[in-house]
C-alpha cells in the first residue's frame, strides 16, 4: 500500500548503510529521529466537510488525508509531525469526461475550489487545499486506459491519470515506449506530467514531455478545450503551450495524445570519471553541442560523485574502483558522468563510441557498464532514501533549475553556498550536492540536493526549510535561472516567477484564467503570485 506519510509502498524499504551513516554524520552531524504522528491522529485533525453530497465525492477523512498533500518537504513535515492543516472537503474520483464536467457544474454552482491531481508526486506545493474555502480534490487516476493506438502516426491517446508505470505497460505489450521516465516515474501520472511540464531521464533521446504531448481535451470551467493533433501548423500561437505547465488552473486534462516510439532493441548506460568539474563540463558540452544520439547525460559534481558512491555499498569494490581511478589522473575532486544509449544497437554503440571519444581530451576514464547498470537498477528505488534518512533524523530537499552555458557553474556554486549561509544561520550544516541533470546544446539544467538535520518538531523544521527556499530560489533569480526546469511553480515558487515572466507576462497569464475560469474555482493559489 502506499505510504501516507512519505515516499511508495510500505512494503518497500532503502535502507541506508552504517558507513553511508557515517558519512552523514561526519558531514553534518548526527541525526536525531524526529516522533513521527501516528495515521489516527492525522485523521483525527481533518474537519468537517462542507460540501453538498454528490455521487463521485468521498469525504471520508482517511480519503482525504491521503489526497491532502503532495511530496515536498512542507507537505512532509505536515504529515510527519500530525499538522495537517487545511485539507480537501472531499475528493473525486472520476471515471469519464462528462464525470470531469459533471464536478465544474458542481463547482461552480456550490462556489467549490477544484484541485486536480495526478499522482500526488507535486515538490512545489500544488496540491494544497485553500485555507477558508471549500474544496474538492479531483483524483484522475481512475481515467488510466489506452484509448487509441495509431501505429502509423506513432500516436497514443490515453486517459490522463494513467500512472507512469501502467502507460508504459499498456505501450509495451504493443511493441512501443512514451520513454518518460521522471524519477517519481511509479507514481505520477500523464496528466501531471502535461500540467507540470515534466522532464524524463532519458529526455535526450525522447524529449521533454512538451515534445511529447501532441494534443488532447481539457475541460474548463467555461467548456471543453479540444487540442487536434498536426504534425506541425503555423495557425497563430499553439494552444497547447498553454495546456502545458498550467497547473490545474485552467482546467482538468482529460485526455492527452502522445507521440510514442517501438521500444529501442538496446539500451545501455556507462559510466566515465573526470578529473575535475572544468574537464567534465567541457566535455559534456562538446558531447551534446554534436548532437549524437543519446539518451541521457547525468553529469555530477566533486560532492555527488563521493557521496553516490559511499552511498553505494561494496565498499571492498568502490576501494578497487578509487585506486583505479587515482591511477588514472581522477582523485579528490573527480566527476561522474553517465551516458545513456538507447535504439538500433549499430547506431547506439557508434554514437557511444563518438561520446568517449570526445572525452578523452579531458582526461575521461570510461569505467564500463557495471555503474550505469547500478543506477537504471536503482533509478526509481533511491527515492526511497528520503524515508530512511528522515527515520535517521535527517530532511531531503532538492531544487532544480536551468541556465546557459557560460552560468552553469556559477549557478551550481551559487545555490550550494546560498543553501551552506541560510542553514548556518540555523547553527546546522547541510550536505550539499549537485548534478546536471539534463542537457542541451544551449546550456543546462542544475540539479541540486541538500540533506542536513531534523530539528524536530514542525516549527523549527519548518523555519530551517523556509531559510533554505528563500535563500536558494533568490540565488537562481540573482543568477539568471528559471525559478523550475522540471518540478514547475505551484505555490513554493510562485512569489520568483514574476522575475522571469514580468509583470506583462504575469497579468496576461492571470487575464487568460480569468476568462476560462471568471470564478477563480481552478486550483486557486498555484503558480501565479
Ligand atoms: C521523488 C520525486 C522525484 C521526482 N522526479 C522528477 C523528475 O525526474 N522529473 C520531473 O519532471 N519531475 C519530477 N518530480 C516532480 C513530479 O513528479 C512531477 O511534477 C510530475 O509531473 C507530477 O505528476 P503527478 O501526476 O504526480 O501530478 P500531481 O502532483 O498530482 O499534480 C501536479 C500538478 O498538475 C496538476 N494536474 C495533475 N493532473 C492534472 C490533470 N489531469 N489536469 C490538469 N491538471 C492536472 C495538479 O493540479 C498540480 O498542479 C519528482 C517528484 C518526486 C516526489
Amino acid at each position: 500500500m502506499r505510504r501516507w506519510n512519505g515516499w511508495g509502498d510500505d512494503a518497500v524499504e532503502f535502507a541506508l548503510n552504517d558507513e553511508a551513516l557515517a558519512f552523514l554524520a561526519q558531514r553534518v552531524g548526527a541525526g536525531k529521529p524526529a516522533a513521527d504522528a501516528g495515521y489516527e491522529q492525522a485523521c483525527a485533525q481533518i474537519q468537517e466537510s462542507r460540501l453538498p453530497p454528490h455521487r463521485l465525492i468521498d469525504t471520508s477523512p482517511e480519503v482525504r488525508l491521503r489526497n491532502a498533500l503532495g511530496q515536498s518537504l512542507p507537505d512532509w513535515l505536515r504529515l510527519r509531525y500530525g499538522v495537517i492543516g487545511a485539507a480537501p472537503d472531499g475528493v473525486a474520483y472520476p471515471e469519464s469526461a462528462q464525470d470531469v464536467r459533471d464536478l465544474l457544474d458542481y463547482a461552480q454552482q456550490f462556489g467549490v475550489a477544484l484541485i486536480p491531481q495526478g499522482g500526488g508526486t507535486s515538490v512545489a506545493g500544488h496540491l494544497t487545499a485553500p485555507a477558508g474555502l471549500p474544496s474538492l480534490t479531483v483524483n484522475m487516476t481512475r481515467m488510466r486506459q489506452l484509448l487509441y493506438l495509431d501505429t502509423e502516426s506513432q500516436l497514443a491517446t490515453f486517459g490522463a491519470g494513467v500512472l507512469g508505470p501502467d502507460l508504459e505497460a499498456q505501450l509495451r505489450a504493443r511493441g512501443y515506449t512514451l520513454g518518460h521516465f521522471p524519477q517519481s516515474f511509479e507514481y505520477s501520472t500523464l496528466g501531471g506530467w502535461v500540467a507540470a511540464r515534466s522532464s524524463g531521464q532519458q529526455s535526450l533521446r525522447y524529449g521533454r514531455i512538451e515534445q511529447m504531448f501532441r494534443g488532447g481535451s481539457l475541460e474548463t470551467p467555461s467548456g471543453t478545450l479540444h487540442l487536434p493533433t498536426f504534425p506541425a501548423s503555423a495557425a497563430g500561437p499553439d494552444l497547447r503551450e498553454i495546456v502545458l505547465g498550467s497547473e490545474g488552473r485552467l482546467g482538468i486534462l482529460t485526455e492527452a495524445t502522445v507521440r510514442v516510439t517501438p521500444v529501442p532493441a538496446y539500451e545501455a548506460f556507462h559510466a566515465v570519471f573526470f578529473p575535475d568539474w572544468r574537464s567534465a563540463e567541457t566535455a559534456v558540452r562538446q558531447i551534446v553541442q554534436a548532437g549524437l544520439s543519446l539518451s541521457m547525460l547525468r553529469l555530477s559534481n566533486p560532492l555527488e560523485t563521493t557521496t553516490m558512491l559511499a552511498l553505494a555499498g561494496h565498499k571492498k569494490l568502490i576501494g578497487l574502483l578509487e585506486g583505479y581511478l587515482s591511477l588514472r589522473g581522477c582523485k579528490e575532486g573527480k566527476c561522474m558522468l553517465m551516458i545513456g544509449v538507447s535504439g538500433r544497437k549499430s547506431l547506439a554503440r557508434t554514437a557511444l563510441r563518438e561520446a568517449l571519444a570526445l572525452t578523452l581530451p579531458q582526461g575521461g576514464v570510461h569505467v564500463g557498464r557495471y555503474m550505469g547498470d547500478k543506477w537504471k537498477q536503482n533509478r526509481f528505488r533511491n527515492v526511497y532514501l528520503r524515508n530512511a534518512a528522515w527515520s535517521h533524523g535527517y530532511a531531503i530537499d532538492t531544487v532544480e533549475t536551468a541556465v546557459d552555458w557560460p552560468r552553469v557553474e556559477i549557478m551550481m556554486r551559487s545555490v550550494e553556498a546560498a543553501a551552506n549561509a541560510a542553514l548556518g544561520a540555523h547553527g546546522e550544516q547541510v550536505h550539499t550536492y549537485t548534478h546536471l541533470s539534463h542537457l542541451y546544446a544551449q546550456g543546462a539544467s542544475v540539479y541540486t540536493t541538500f540533506v542536513y538535520r531534523l530539528a524536530g518538531d514542525y516549527e523549527s523544521d519548518l523555519a530551517r526549510w523556509k531559510s533554505l527556499k528563500k535563500a536558494v530560489s533568490m540565488a537562481i533569480v540573482e543568477n539568471g535561472g528559471t525559478i523550475s526546469h522540471q518540478h514547475g511553480v505551484g505555490s513554493d515558487h510562485a512569489p520568483y516567477l514574476a522575475a522571469e515572466k514580468g509583470q506583462l507576462g504575469i497579468s496576461s497569464l492571470r487575464a487568460l484564467f480569468e476568462h476560462v475560469d471568471p470564478q477563480g474555482i481552478m486550483n486557486p493559489g498555484k503558480l501565479l503570485p
